[in-house]
């Protein structure tokens, strides 16, 4: 199956797990895509009363354009699930998110979120993270600063750039540094120091989030269900 297959399997298998009444954290990306669309249909068919947290203005405007009811995080007391995308899956299924640059509020509402799943593709899984970049989100104001920091310590850092070249504002107004790291062998030490850094807003490694992977392979989706 090509990845634009697989990426619609998975995103229409997760809304197996939403229920009626639920609290919806709306992920971000290509994925994604396909679950937000697979969940107004439930919804419509099922006459559910679903209410969706986004993760970004890309999914606000596609949830809001399939008539799906939207809520910020901060009008709930509680998120039954979020099903979001991931960059990067290792085997002991931490991840590295923030590919479309919409990090800061998906770790917002996945860690106000009482079950995490991850949709992907088999590509995405990986046996150690750190071959995809590792994306930070920065503030402007002396993130080239930050940039030689980063460079010094050898992790390869580059501004994520648009097609024609300017740097890629999050929807916060921030700025993505994405680092080149190869292999990333001690991840928790990694998103210490990151987050120590002043300017640093987050980091693109989700650590000890998700409680269900939902992998697109060749033969059909496979749950791998994780804490
Ligand atoms: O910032 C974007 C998110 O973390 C996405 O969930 C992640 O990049 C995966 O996106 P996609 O499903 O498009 O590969």
């Amino acid at each position: 199956m090509k990845q634009e297959e697989l990426k619609k399997l998975v995103g229409e298998k997760a809304v197996d797990w939403v229920h009626n009444d639920m609290i919806v954290g709306l992920g971000t990306g290509s994925t994604v895509k396909y679950m937000v669309t697979a969940l107004a249909q439930k919804i419509k068919t099922e006459h559910l009363e679903i209410t969706g947290v986004v993760t970004s203005a890309r999914t606000a405007e596609q949830a809001r354009s399939l008539g799906i009811r939207l809520k910020s995080v901060d009008e709930v007391d509680h998120i039954d699930l979020t099903i979001d995308g991931a960059d990067e899956v290792s085997a002991d299924y931490q991840g590295i998110k923030g590919g479309g640059a919409a990090l800061l509020f998906e770790k917002i509402v996945a860690t106000n979120s009482r079950k995490n799943i991850w949709i992907v593709d088999q590509s995405k899984l990986v046996k150690q993270l750190g071959a995809f970049p590792l994306p930070v989100e920065v503030i402007p104001y002396g993130s080239q600063q930050l940039l030689t920091r980063f460079a010094a310590k050898g992790f390869h850092p580059s501004f994520r750039l648009t097609s024609d070249g300017q740097k890629v504002k999050t929807d916060s107004d921030n700025f993505i540094i994405d680092l080149h790291l190869g292999e990333i062998t001690a991840p928790a030490e990694m998103a210490t120091y990151l987050k120590q850094q002043v300017g640093v807003v987050e980091q693109g490694l989700f650590l000890d989030t998700v409680n269900t992977v939902i992998a697109g392979f060749d033969d059909g989706p496979r749950v791998f269900e994780v804490r």
